[in-house]
């Protein structure tokens, strides 16, 4: 371990440095987190795949008990009823407290624990976006949000800078979950320990002062500003919070009103009974939270929705073939490709866009070729009329990418296992063509 880390935290810590230091020696905590968009905690629990404790940091989390490995790759992982998380990290949303028809932007999202956690608490009548700065991990951001089968989301991939001035005035909510020096990442990182130095931290400060100020545009009055880290120096905690508020004064730091964790530091305009603090000492790997709230007027920026696309008779028909419902649902069509919601879809400006709302497939050569985020949104999961049930073989078999031999009705079908989808495939009548994605295939 770095002694000059070591040093500062001796000094952050005082008589609690020695109990730190022992839970060097500890495994990290692991937990996973019940995707409320599927199903509820208890229900997941239930299910027996896995040791859990309740999780001291958010009602729909868990702590690992067990020794078990490969729950990435376990069915009800597959099927998005779960995400995994270390336990601490579910902390910043509970905090953030996002209610249903909250608008909220996670400006820093992949890859998407925190994003797919609050897509579930503002279920199908908030709004969520998620950016994402760096491209390769704005994808595996899609690929999350895809899994957890969220629908009323942005994905963007774009700099705060660029995109916050679209956004002023919008957001009930803001997440600022900000790139660090990772120092409670240690254990699970090499590589945070290897790029650590007293520069790093500073220069993690800086950018981060830059995050907020871009961030705090966004917000209504009496909107919510959660800024996160997952380090523990004081440079990338209070003291920006404190050279935040300094500059802006229309923010308040509000208390966290959370059991967990411990105060942090209290330095210039931060009172540190209303921040959060979590060390390994109390049950999670390491966060920083802290909740503001603005007190000003904040007129909105005037926002273009794109109109709902009129649908072609081959959309039309591939619609209402496969869903027994579409009344609520909004579409939008952009290079033959079919999205879905039940929001409008939002115009933004000059800024990349991933996904918006569900990935309904794909307009080929006059038919729709869907997609398996089509069925395997949340939104969508109980309203196919083809669907069939598979058994434990079966499953194995549609994993691996085999066509399946079973009866059922001709055309696209929602294939479940256990009740919940896991993806889809085309009948004959006799055969299941596969189509599971082949980046998702076990071999
Ligand atoms: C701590 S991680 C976010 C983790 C995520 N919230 C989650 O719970 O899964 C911070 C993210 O900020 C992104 N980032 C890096 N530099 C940034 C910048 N200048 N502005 C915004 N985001 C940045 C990183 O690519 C990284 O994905």
């Amino acid at each position: 371990m770095n002694e000059q880390f070591l040093a500062r935290m001796r000094e952050l810590l005082g008589p609690d440095y020695d109990a730190y230091v022992e839970t060097l020696n500890n495994p990290p905590f692991r937990g996973l987190r019940a995707n409320l968009l599927k199903i509820q905690p208890d229900a997941l629990v239930k299910r027996q795949f896995a040791s859990l404790s309740p999780s001291p940091f958010a009602q729909e989390g868990f702590v690992l008990t067990g020794s078990e490995t490969g729950l990435g790759n376990h069915i009800y992982h597959r099927q998005g009823l779960f995400y995994m998380q270390e336990p601490s990290a579910s902390s910043a949303v509970t905090i953030l407290d996002p209610q249903p028809g909250d608008w909220v932007l996670d400006l820093c999202a992949a890859p998407g624990g925190k994003s797919t956690q609050i897509a579930a608490r503002i279920g199908q009548s908030g709004f969520l976006i998620a950016n994402e700065i760096d491209g390769g991990r704005a994808r595996v951001l899609m690929s999350n949000l895809e899994r957890l089968g969220v629908s009323e989301a942005v994905i963007t991939h774009a700099s705060p800078e660029r995109l916050c001035p679209q956004l002023g005035g919008w957001m009930d909510k803001v997440l600022v979950d900000a790139p660090c020096s990772g120092e409670g990442m240690f254990k699970k990182e090499d590589r945070a320990l290897a790029d650590w130095s007293v520069e790093h931290v500073r220069a993690c400060g800086q950018r981060q002062q830059k995050i907020l100020e871009s961030a705090v545009f966004t917000l209504k009055e009496q909107g919510i500003l959660v800024y996160s880290t997952c380090t523990y120096a004081p440079e990338e905690n209070e003291q920006v919070i404190d050279q935040f508020l300094r500059k802006h004064p229309e923010m308040e730091l509000i208390d966290c009103s959370v059991d967990f964790g411990r105060p942090g530091l209290s330095t210039g305009l931060v009172d540190g009974a209303k921040v959060r603090r979590i060390f390994p000492m109390d049950q999670g790997e390491g966060h920083f939270v802290a909740k503001l709230r603005k007190t000003v007027a904040q007129p909105a920026v005037r926002q273009r929705f794109f109109k709902s696309a009129p649908l072609s008779s081959i959309v039309r028909e591939f619609l209402s073939d496969q869903l027994t419902d579409l009344s609520d649902l909004h579409f939008h069509l952009e290079q033959d490709r079919l999205s879905l919601m039940r929001h409008e879809f939002i115009q933004l400006e000059n800024i990349p866009v991933l996904r918006q709302g569900v990935m309904a497939g794909e307009i080929v050569k006059n038919r729709v070729e869907p997609h398996h985020h089509f069925y395997m949104s949340a939104l969508l999961q109980d309203r196919f009329k083809n669907t069939a049930a598979l058994d434990e073989n079966q499953l194995a078999q549609y994993l691996q990418g085999l066509p399946l031999t079973a009866a059922a009705p001709r055309g696209f079908l929602c294939l479940s296992y256990e009740g919940y989808p896991v993806g889809f495939g085309k009948s004959d009548g006799a055969v299941i063509k596969n189509k599971y994605p082949k980046g998702l295939r076990t071999r």
